[in-house]
């Protein structure tokens, strides 16, 4: 069973425009709404290939219920920890394109009662889970150590435990000595306080980041893929995508990939990149299932260091 956490889950809405041009008037040429947040996504991806799964999240108001509601379709099993503000709604504006403008609200603010409830409710169900899954932003009101606490909790209950945040957070969640974690260039960078010129770069701070007690580091790099840093090695994937319609929620898709995967080596690695890539074919924030995927597609190279990041969109 994989369970994820996520504190700031949201309703997705992805707006299609011909293209983005600030200050006009657009006319919207589709949209859509999907359950969304990261952790969310992780465990839409792995319902979908009918893995064991279950979604922690905070639920108020009206768009928690819509968001649960959105989710029973999909065969995800939802423990809501109702809180009183009203889960948040996110925004994309994709482009023809596929360039992508995400707008991002900060969610509720939760009393102290309530980040308590759902850090009780994190640590109850890592009492069932192989792996437990903390991801995305946290909502005013949780102190920035609440994925490293997830971490130590899940730990204590004999789970093996994967981090996707960024910032401070991040860091903290680093510091608990977590299994894996999933940052994309610019959540790399924020660790480092300075820019990551090439693959080498990556290589050097996934390093640190294992030194420091995190045993696996998977970092995602948009349309370069993703390279694993783990006790084995080190290797690259890349795969490239026919057409791009969302990027959104493609490292969540990723991350999906590498724990169905087994959550361990380049076999893995490969299953990740593979549903990084379906992910981006796909509209909104839509999962990719076992059909979408091609991981015979995927190119395996060993880290060329001197690989140039300017220009990578992460
Ligand atoms: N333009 C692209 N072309 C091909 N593959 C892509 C592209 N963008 C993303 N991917 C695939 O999706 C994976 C995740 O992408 P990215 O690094 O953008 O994740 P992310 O920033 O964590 O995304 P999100 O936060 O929206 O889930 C990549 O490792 C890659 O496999
Ligand atoms: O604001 P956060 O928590 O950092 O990210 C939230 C979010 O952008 O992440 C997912 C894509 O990864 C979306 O479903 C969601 O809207």
């Amino acid at each position: 069973m994989i369970v994820t956490v996520t504190p700031n889950p949201s309703l997705d809405r992805t707006v299609q425009v011909d293209r983005l041009v600030a200050g006009a008037v657009h006319r919207t040429l589709r949209t859509r709404l999907d359950p969304g947040g990261k952790g969310v996504n992780v465990a839409r991806a792995l319902a979908a290939a009918e893995v064991p799964t279950l979604a922690v999240l905070p639920s108020g108001g009206a768009a928690g219920a819509r968001l649960a509601e959105l989710l029973a379709p999909e065969a995800v099993p939802v423990v809501e920890v109702p809180v009183q503000a009203p889960t948040r709604s996110n925004i994309a504006v994709v482009e023809a394109d596929g360039t992508t403008s995400k707008f991002n609200e900060p969610g509720p603010e939760l009393t102290p009662a309530e980040v308590a409830a759902l850090e009780r409710a994190a640590a109850e169900q890592a009492g069932r889970a192989d792996w437990l899954v903390t991801c995305g932003s946290l909502p005013a009101g949780c102190p920035d150590d609440l994925h490293a606490r997830i971490v130590a909790a899940a730990r204590r209950a004999g789970a093996r435990v994967a981090v996707d945040t960024s910032g401070r957070p991040l860091e903290l969640a680093c510091q608990a000595a977590p299994d894996l974690v999933k940052p994309n260039l610019v959540e790399l960078a924020e660790l480092t306080g300075g820019p990551l010129r090439d693959l080498g770069d990556v290589l050097a701070v996934a390093h640190r980041l294992r030194a420091g007690g995190v045993a696996t580091v998977l970092v995602s790099l948009g349309q370069l893929g993703a390279v694993l840093v783990a006790e084995t090695g080190t290797w690259h994937a890349t795969s490239s995508a026919t057409e791009v319609r969302s990027t959104v929620g493609a490292g969540d898709a990723m991350l999906a990939g590498f724990l169905r995967a087994g959550g361990i080596g380049p076999a893995a690695l490969r299953t990740a990149v593979a549903y990084g890539t379906a992910a981006v074919g796909l509209a909104g924030s839509r999962m990719p299932g076992p059909d979408d995927i091609h991981p015979l597609r995927v190119r395996m190279d060993a880290v060329d260091k001197t690989v140039s990041l300017s220009g990578v969109a992460a």
